[in-house]
């Protein structure tokens, strides 16, 4: 693997969306030749419990836990305090809870990892999921405004918490980082080769083109793990990150 290869590599998170941690073991093994990070979502979780990121780490891969924690400050501070101790290399919360409970998160994974004497996770908050577009966003969720406003709105407030960085959808990379600046993590799902479905996300873009917008992260799911042969359609994607890097 040449050094365009290690890079692209390091920058490719795939969502482990299945229910049994066997399910989770096989893709891993298959797959980390072409993905640094794996991301334990809730029906993982749920399904299999806090031990499934040890499993997942066992098989030489880093892990996004993706709980979405979105509650009053309290909570989410002991909640993410509990996340800290488990071991996951970046843990998220929901931009919507706040300031306050982003900080609440914040503080309580790094004093946690402190007390631990492990490296403290990234944290990042999620901004307008990647499956609204401007109909929901105004017509259902009844929000004012622009999704690429809010999203900007959202990062600035999430970089003024304190923490790592945001999810959002390729499409607003150029908003926040001309907002939030290069140091501040952008992880962008979304992702659809195009040779795949977009099923229900509706703010997409290529691997390639993220890529090339500035995201520090991708995230793909469905068009690898829904894949006959998951392994080929990484390495097409981790082909397609390097051609650009
Ligand atoms: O936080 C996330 O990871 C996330 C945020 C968002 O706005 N959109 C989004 O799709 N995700 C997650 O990213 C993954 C995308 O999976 P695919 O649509 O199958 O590629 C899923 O596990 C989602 O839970």
């Amino acid at each position: 693997m040449n050094h365009k290869e290690q890079t692209a590599r390091e920058k490719l998170i795939v969502a482990l969306d299945v229910d049994t941690a066997e399910e989770a073991v096989t893709l891993t093994k298959k797959l980390t030749p072409y993905a640094a990070f794996f991301k334990v979502g809730m029906q993982l979780f749920y399904s299999h419990g806090p031990e499934i990121i040890r499993i997942i780490k066992d098989q030489g891969a880093k892990v996004f836990l993706d709980l979405k924690l979105h509650d009053i400050p309290n909570t989410v501070g002991q909640a993410a305090r509990v996340l800290a101790g488990l071991g996951a290399d970046i843990i998220n919360v929901h931009a919507a809870g706040g300031v306050d409970m982003m900080q609440a998160a914040a503080n309580a994974v790094r004093q946690r990892a402190y007390s631990l004497g492990i490296p403290a996770p990234m944290i990042i908050s999620v901004t307008v999921l990647t499956s609204i577009d401007q109909r929901i966003f105004e017509q259902e969720l009844g929000m004012p405004g622009t999704i690429q406003d809010k999203v900007k709105k959202w990062a600035v407030m999430t970089q003024k918490a304190g923490l790592d960085g945001v999810v959002a959808s390729p499409r607003e990379i150029q908003i926040i980082r001309e907002a939030c600046g290069t140091a501040f993590k952008i992880i962008t799902p979304g992702i659809r080769p195009s040779w795949s479905v977009s099923g229900d996300q509706k703010r997409i873009m290529t691997p390639a083109k993220a890529i090339q917008q500035g995201t520090s992260y991708l995230v793909v799911g469905r068009p690898i793990t829904g894949d006959k042969d998951p392994a080929a359609a990484a390495q097409r994607i981790l082909s397609e990150i390097t051609e650009v890097l």
